[in-house]
């Protein structure tokens, strides 16, 4: 199973080998966090992934605490530009926040989607119950322009329908269930004040499917037309592995809003 776990780097270095599937091994990985930075800090109510490019909204945290990935056992390291590896604690208008400045990706990691989801089960043990999950994509869409901005409604997660899903293995139900509904991953309540946010601020903003392949290759024209087919609006290779985690939290309640950040390709 090595694929399936992360050897523990800094925090001590020590040869403990984390699973992102075992409850009890990231109740480690949460309790180390918490002494590195105090667990009044490390208490969130609002997690955030910033997509590539999108580093800044974590410089944006105020009065943040700043923890490396490479301090945090399990975690692995991102190698992806636009990605810094920090977790930042802070404020942002008054709400807790943490953030993930920078994300896994499964094709950095030989597909091991549990690995690039284990921070979200962490975010959720350090208290999170909203996540706000951002990425920047190609636009499939005609009615797109480069640089808007497109709320996900839904998705089509295709290395999950090809087995590699973050929930296959064994399933602690501590986590929640082994069969996880999906029907309303992104969470309508949000998505509505998004709109009508953007609509306050004249700002162009859409609703639409983004569809995750595996990468790290971007699409073929037919590929892009094949997923236009079948009512795609924009494609990465990241947030589902993510969503489908937070989801099976749901039952801890957790909520999800998913703020997109999309180009044109
Ligand atoms: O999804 P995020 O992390 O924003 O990154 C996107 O940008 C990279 C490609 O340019 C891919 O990793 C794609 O998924
Ligand atoms: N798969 C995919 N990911 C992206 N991330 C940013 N742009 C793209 C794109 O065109 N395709």
């Amino acid at each position: 199973m090595e694929n399936n776990n992360a050897q523990v780097a800094g925090a001590g270095g020590n040869a403990h080998t984390i699973d992102p599937r075992n409850y009890d091994d990231l109740l480690a990985v949460v309790a180390s966090i918490k002494e590195q930075v105090g667990s009044e800090i490390a208490h969130g109510e609002i997690g955030i992934i910033c997509g590539s490019g999108l580093g800044p909204i974590g410089d944006s945290v105020e009065n943040p605490t700043i923890l490396p990935y490479a301090k945090i056992p399990g975690f692995p390291v991102t190698h992806v530009v636009g990605h810094k590896g920090n977790l930042v604690f802070g404020t942002i208008r008054g709400k807790r926040v943490v953030c993930l400045q920078g994300r896994f990706h499964p094709y950095e990691h030989n597909m091991n989607l549990a690995l690039c989801a284990l921070p979200v089960r962490v975010l959720h043990l350090l208290g999170v119950k909203t996540l706000i999950v951002s990425n920047a994509a190609g636009g499939i869409s005609s009615k797109f322009q480069y640089g808007d901005l497109m709320i996900i409604k839904d998705h089509i997660f295709l290395p999950a329908l090809a087995g590699f899903s973050p929930l296959v293995g064994v399933n602690d139900s501590r986590f929640g269930e082994r069969f996880v509904s999906v029907h309303d991953a992104y969470d309508k309540t949000y998505r509505n004040l998004a709109t009508q946010i953007a609509q306050r601020n004249n700002m162009r903003l859409f609703e639409g499917v983004y569809v995750m392949s595996g990468g790290p290759q971007y699409e073929s024209p037919a590929e892009v037309q094949l997923f236009k087919t079948v009512g795609a609006d924009a494609l990465g290779m990241s947030t589902c592995h993510e969503v489908t985690v937070a989801r099976q939290l749901r039952n801890q309640s957790s909520r999800i809003l998913t703020h997109h950040q999309y180009r044109q390709s």
